[in-house]
Formats: C-alpha cells, structure tokens, sequence
C-alpha cells in the first residue's frame, strides 16, 4: 500500500487556483522531496494531505485512508513538523513534549520514555528543563521535530525543515530524519533547497504555480535533461568579458560566472570544448582547468521552472 496516493488535487481561492490537477504517489519507506519557489503550492499540499484544508476537487489517501472522508484514521500514523515553530514558549522543552504526547494520546509511561530517547537523540537533553523562550532557532526547531514525531509516526510531513538553520541544527536534523528512515518512517518533506533535495530525497517532486512539471529521482531529473549538460572553464586572464565572447560562441546555450569560473550550458559539449580551446588560443590564454560536472539538480530545477538565476540565488522572472 502506498503511504500517500494523489489523484487529480486541484485547490482554488477565489479566482487563484494554487494547485492545478496534482497527481503523484509515494511507497512506503521513501524519502520524498517537494521542491518549488515561494507560492508554488507546497503548504496547501500539505495542508490538504493532513486534513487542515479542503480540496476543492480530486482526492488524497494516506495509507489508504481518505484525508478528506476519514481523517482521523488518516491522521492516525502522521506526524507533522511546520515551518513555524509551534513550542510554548513559556514551557520547557520537557514540558512540551509532554504536551504534544499528551495530544496525540501518547500513554504516560512510553510518553516519558519517548520524551528521554528524543532529547538525546535531537542533543536536547541538557535543557530538558530550561524555558524554550531561551532556546536559539535552531534548537526551537529541533524541538519542534521532536514534539512531532512523540507519537512514532509511520509518515513525516516536513515543510522546510532546515530553512534558516545554522550549520549544527542543519546537521543533526538531516541526522536526525535519516535514522528515522533507516527506522522505515516514509518522510514528505517540502524545501526550496535544491541540494538538500539531492541529498536526503530517493525521489523529488518539482512544483511550479501549482503544477507538477516533474517527478522522478535526482539522478534521473539530471540525467533526462541533455540540454543542461555543463562544462566549468577557468581562464588566466579575466579582463576579457567572457560572458559575452562566449555567448557569441555557436552551441553554447548560457553562460554564467560562478566563482572564478565560468559555467557554459550546451547540448554538445565534446564541440564546445574544441571551440573553448581555440578561443583561449585566439585571445592569448591559458585554461588553468576545464570539467564537465554534467547539470546539477539546481539546473534541472532552472530549466523546469522557468526561473532564472541572479547571482548566487534563484529568482523568479515574474
Ligand atoms: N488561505 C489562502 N487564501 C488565499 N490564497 C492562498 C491561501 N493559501 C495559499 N494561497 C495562495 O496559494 C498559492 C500557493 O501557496 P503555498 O503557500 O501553498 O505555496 P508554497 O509553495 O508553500 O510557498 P512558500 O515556499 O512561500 O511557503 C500562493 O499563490 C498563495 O498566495
């Protein structure tokens, strides 16, 4: 049985139609990534596939139970970690685990014995009594992954689990999520981070103004698409505007500088390889190193969705 089925989800406010027939299913197991820009439509999934909103027409299952028509049962082996914390303040962190077993009806002893195990594990337990009005982003976070699996959920929602997280929080999450899958714990998680997605997910969703515009493994996304195919060239020379001399060049696609080098998009790059070798002859350079990584997930996900690059970070064309 697959941990979450979905057929046809299309989900309007007012005129604004946030998902637009989303289809797509995840086994048992899997780590599943839901990639896409800010307002593609991630939370509404989410929010529909815990039983927090309505669609407006199509149907989900979790575990084969409908979110919609049977949501207690659907909710049942779901634990649920939102982007906006939701500790108490005002409590410790002992306390609000107690708080979060007691509303999933957690039973007192493995409750206390769960609330142990996951302080350890999440690095809490030194300030098991401390006020979580104290605690940094990243332990409130950690905090908040805990509380939401206290009821040793079969299915994780996620939704940006790492955003915003210093380097010690970003670890011990990803840490922390991997054991749960080792554990067998399907895991739904939402991110704008491309190489998160790479790393921790065995298949990706990319989502763009409620569409799906594909689905499959890392690998494969990077693999099908011929066209993002990379080359990374590193001259002596920079006075030259490379950019725009080899833009001129036939077959090359896209040029852009990342660091030192410069990254060229084609769909041949044996060709444009000779062609990089006789412009550094013509121009009187050395090339201090030449590679061909293949296109990344970030490529993948560019070419998809339409967005375009603006420096270091992604953005939107509209
Ligand atoms: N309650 C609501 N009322 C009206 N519009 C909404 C509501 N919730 C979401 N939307 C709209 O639906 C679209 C999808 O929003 P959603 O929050 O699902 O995107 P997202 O992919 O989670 O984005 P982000 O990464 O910014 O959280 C957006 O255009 C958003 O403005």
């Amino acid at each position: 049985m697959k941990a979450i089925e979905v057929s046809h989800l299309i989900k309007k406010f007012g005129s604004l139609t946030a998902l637009n027939d989303v289809s797509f299913s995840v086994g048992e197991g899997e780590t599943f990534g839901f990639l896409g820009p800010n307002g593609a439509g991630k939370t509404t999934t989410i929010r529909i596939l815990t039983g927090v909103s309505r669609p407006t027409s199509g149907t989900a299952t979790i575990f084969g139970h409908d979110v919609e028509h049977d949501t207690i049962a659907a909710r049942q082996s779901v634990g649920i970690v939102s982007e906006n914390s939701n500790v108490y303040d005002d409590l410790t962190a002992w306390q609000n685990l107690m708080f979060s077993a007691e509303l999933y009806h957690v039973g007192r002893k493995e409750r206390e014995k769960k609330a142990n195990e996951l302080l350890g594990k999440f690095e809490l337990y030194e300030r098991r009594n401390d006020k979580v009005q104290g605690f940094s982003k990243g332990m409130k976070r950690r905090l908040t992954l805990a509380m939401g699996v206290v009821n040793s959920p079969r299915l994780i929602f996620l939704d940006e689990p790492t955003s915003g997280l210093d380097v010690q929080s970003n670890l011990i999450i990803r840490e922390v999520i991997s054991s749960l899958v080792r554990e067998g714990v399907t895991v739904f998680l939402t991110t704008h981070n491309i190489e998160e997605a790479n790393v921790m997910c065995d298949r990706v969703a990319i989502i763009n103004k409620g569409n799906i515009v594909a689905v499959d493994t890392p690998e494969s996304l990077k693999r099908t698409i011929r066209s993002v195919q990379s080359i990374e060239v590193a001259f002596d020379n920079n006075s030259i505007d490379h950019i725009e001399e080899l833009s001129r060049l036939p077959m090359i696609n896209e040029v852009h500088k990342a660091g030192d080098k410069f990254k060229i998009f084609t769909e041949l790059p044996s060709e444009v390889i000779d062609a990089l070798v006789a412009y550094a002859h013509f121009h009187d350079l050395k090339i201090l190193s030449i590679a061909t990584p293949g296109p990344s997930l970030e490529d993948v996900f560019v070419r998809l969705t339409g967005l375009q690059r603006a420096g270091d970070g992604i953005h939107a064309i509209d």
